[in-house]
């Protein structure tokens, strides 16, 4: 008898995990798992060994920092993130053993901190005028603006910029001329997907799949290779030039500095492994992210306008014309509906939306009602845990941005607790890493275009 046989779900997933990778592949589980929960409640079985949850407990027990769970086996196609076919240099975002992914994450966390981030903002308003030249240029024209393609170019510059102090030239070209966001695109497609399989990525990296694309025509194993032979050229530049000790730093010089555990210089793997994870896993996320912000306020002029009120204030306060640069985040910050607006896109429509799996604690977990023993695997996806009524209110589904902003409908701790629960960045210590730079540029971006 199957210890997690009392736990609902579709009658195909308790017996085969290809039922999900299927649904995976399908590129619908945004819609899945919504409909999964709805379906069968806050705990279903989504394969023979896993079960996902939405709950409000999960936040102190699966995914705590104190509990101790650890990620699964599908994180490893993940390891390889900037592009080295060997685990030698392994990114953290896929390493499993808390010791490993400790030492790799405190060596770069202070890279990523605000203040850090903060300091770089000389990296990224740069990339703002550019973008903003460009639509005025398309304004003229009268041109119609893709902002879903130019959210993406801009992103994409900025982690080019703050990187490498130079942007990847997508805002210049207006378009993905070296085929990098396709390849990005294509390889996160893969790697997520192939995450259940026997094998996993070891289909990917087989000469035998590499002569089938060939024949094929399929361009994405080039473009993958483009995007890490660029990067590594870039890291061989900067090793001869020699990284800057003072004044204009970008993050390349601060991975160029990082340590291996013995205190020697950390090899190259693990410097292409940290600038694979900014470029790579940096640019998309905030891009869907600008996106799930802008996208139900340009369809919402009432809400649209009373940011465009608070947001021209704020200029006008500070005695600054909208196309000055002198509007920094730390103003930004402390704009409530600005705030509420963001929190409330990133909630409803978070960037990563599949399950992330972990091993079941060493004593099991009781949940909702159910026991999960040690040997299955827990998961949540951020989508349907940022839905879950019990933490975000009867309306959880409906875009309300004010549910965000104290006396507008919840007390302040209610919205302490919907900060804790808010999934969008993952729980734990697992959470994520370029936390600080996404609400950055989402704020900016954000602000400066309803600005203008
Ligand atoms: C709005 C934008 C972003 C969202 C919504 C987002 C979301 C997430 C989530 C949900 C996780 C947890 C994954 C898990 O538990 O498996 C995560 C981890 C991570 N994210 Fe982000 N991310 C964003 C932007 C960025 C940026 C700008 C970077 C830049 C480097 C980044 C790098 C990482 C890394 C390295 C991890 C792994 C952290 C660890 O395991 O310690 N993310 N992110």
């Amino acid at each position: 008898m199957h210890p997690l046989r009392k736990v609902p779900g579709p009658p195909l997933a308790r017996v085969t995990e290809l039922w999900r990778t299927k649904k995976y592949f399908q590129g619908r589980w945004h819609e899945d798992i919504l409909q999964l929960h709805r379906q069968y409640g806050p705990v279903v079985r989504i394969s023979p060994n896993e079960v996902s949850i939405v709950s409000p407990d999960l936040v102190k027990t699966a995914y705590s920092h104190s509990k101790g769970t650890v990620k699964t086996k599908w994180y490893d196609t993940w390891l390889t993130l900037g592009g080295g076919k060997s685990n030698d240099s392994p990114s953290f975002f896929g390493a499993r053993d808390p010791a490993q992914h400790g030492f790799l994450r405190k060596r770069v966390s202070a890279t990523y901190s605000m203040s850090a981030v903060v300091s770089m903002e000389g990296k990224i308003q740069p990339v703002l005028d550019t973008i903003w030249q460009r639509f005025d240029g398309f304004a003229k024209l009268d041109q119609p603006i893709n902002l879903s393609i130019w959210a993406s170019y801009f992103t994409y510059d900025v982690v080019g910029n703050l990187c490498l102090s130079e942007p990847l030239g997508f805002i210049r070209d207006g378009s993905d001329k070296k085929g990098f966001i396709s390849g990005i695109h294509g390889a996160f497609y893969w790697i997520s997907n192939l995450g259940y399989l026997p094998l996993q990525s070891l289909w990917l990296l087989s000469p035998i799949t590499d002569k089938v694309a060939r024949l094929l025509r399929l361009r994405l194993a080039e473009y993958a290779r483009a995007f890490t032979t660029f990067s590594i050229d870039k890291i061989i530049q900067r090793m001869k030039a020699g990284s800057n000790k003072s004044g204009d730093r970008d993050m390349l010089d601060h991975f160029l500095e990082m340590k291996g555990p013995r205190g020697e210089p950390a090899p190259i793997g693990d410097i292409l492994a940290e600038v694979g994870n900014l470029l790579a896993a940096g640019a998309d996320t905030t891009s869907v992210a600008i996106k799930a912000v802008l996208g139900p306020l340009l369809k919402d002029p009432a809400r649209y306008e009373r940011l465009r009120r608070e947001v021209d204030a704020v200029y006008k306060a500070n005695n600054s014309p909208v196309d000055s640069r002198s509007l920094s985040f730390n103003v930004l910050k402390d704009l409530p509906f600005l705030t509420a607006c963001i929190k409330e896109g990133e909630r409803l429509h978070p960037s990563i939306i599949y399950q992330l799996p972990r091993a079941a604690p060493a004593d099991g977990l009781n949940i909702e009602g159910y026991y999960i023993p040690p040997s299955a695997t827990i998961s949540m996806s951020p989508l349907a845990q940022n839905r879950c009524q019990e933490i975000f209110g009867k309306d959880a589904d409906a875009w309300r941005p004010e549910r965000w902003i104290p006396n507008e409908g919840n007390s302040l701790e209610t919205i302490k607790e919907m900060d804790k629960q808010n999934a969008t960045f993952g729980y734990g210590s697992r959470t994520c890493v370029g936390r600080n730079l996404a609400t950055f540029e989402v704020y900016k971006f954000v602000a400066q275009l309803v600005a203008r």
